[in-house]
């Protein structure tokens, strides 16, 4: 919750009269987020609304039913929508299905906050997460990038927020299964398989020799020493990091 609050603080992620929806999988991280964005709803100075919103994409049926009773147990609405995004991936014979899904995840998550009036939209992404994706674009596509504690989507007039950014995986873990919160099955067939993984234990690997590597790891990305790094190549240069 320290870290959380911290996160929350240090980027202003939450203003008073904010609407925030919650883009909810089911997954740990998300649920985790519903119980302590209700927490801090309820009993902290900052004001602010909830929703919960879950885009199906139809890989496999779920019972959500679990997770619809937790949402209405801390009085927080949920919205499911559904679309059938496995059925468009298969009829596209698509090579990279985790990008197109997460895209069109994506943009029927904002949506759906939009219509609801929300201009915030908060995503369980954890300091885990965060260091993976850095992994992950340095090796496969040769950039120093991840994704940031909060992003302003133009296009939609929207705040992304990641109140998760500065707390370590494992904690989420603890949390999850002493509150007991409600965790549905994996909505999609690829999870765990992803190259995401294998970054998963590179990091463990490293965390195992220097205990606080994730912790340092997230002071350095607040510690750019942008004048050490070298010149930047030309815009025409650029092919873009991976889309994660
Ligand atoms: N189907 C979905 N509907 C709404 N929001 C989603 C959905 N899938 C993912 N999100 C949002 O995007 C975040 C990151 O998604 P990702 O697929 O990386 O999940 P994850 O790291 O496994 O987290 P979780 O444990 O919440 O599933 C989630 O924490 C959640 O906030």
């Amino acid at each position: 919750m320290r870290y959380v609050k911290r996160a929350i603080e240090d980027y202003e992620m939450i203003a008073p009269g904010d609407k925030i929806a919650v883009g909810v999988s089911g997954g740990k991280d998300s649920v985790a987020l519903l119980r302590i964005l209700a927490h801090l709803r309820d009993y902290s100075h900052l004001s602010f609304s909830m929703v919960a919103i879950m885009i199906d994409p139809g890989w496999k049926e779920v019972d959500i039913g679990p997770l619809a009773d937790f949402c209405s147990k801390f009085d927080i609405p949920f919205y499911l929508v559904k679309h059938p995004i496995a059925r468009i991936i298969a009829a596209k014979g698509e090579n990279n299905p985790c990008s197109l899904c997460a895209k069109l995840r994506s943009g029927l998550l904002y949506s759906k906050a939009v219509s609801l009036g929300c201009r915030r939209v908060a995503l369980g992404h954890h300091l885990d997460d965060v260091i993976e994706t850095f992994f992950l674009n340095l090796v496969h596509a040769g950039y120093l990038r991840t994704f940031r504690p909060v992003v302003y989507l133009e296009r939609m007039g929207i705040h992304l927020i990641r109140p998760f950014s500065y707390v370590p995986e494992s904690a989420l873990v603890h949390f999850v299964a002493r509150e007991g919160l409600p965790v549905l099955p994996p909505l999609c067939p690829y999870a765990g398989k992803t190259q995401r993984a294998a970054m998963k234990e590179i990091v463990e690997f490293i965390a195992q020799r220097y205990p606080y590597f994730r912790e340092r790891f997230r002071t350095a990305l607040q510690n750019v020493s942008l004048a050490d790094l070298w010149k930047q190549r030309r815009p025409k240069d650029d092919h873009g990091g991976l889309d994660l």
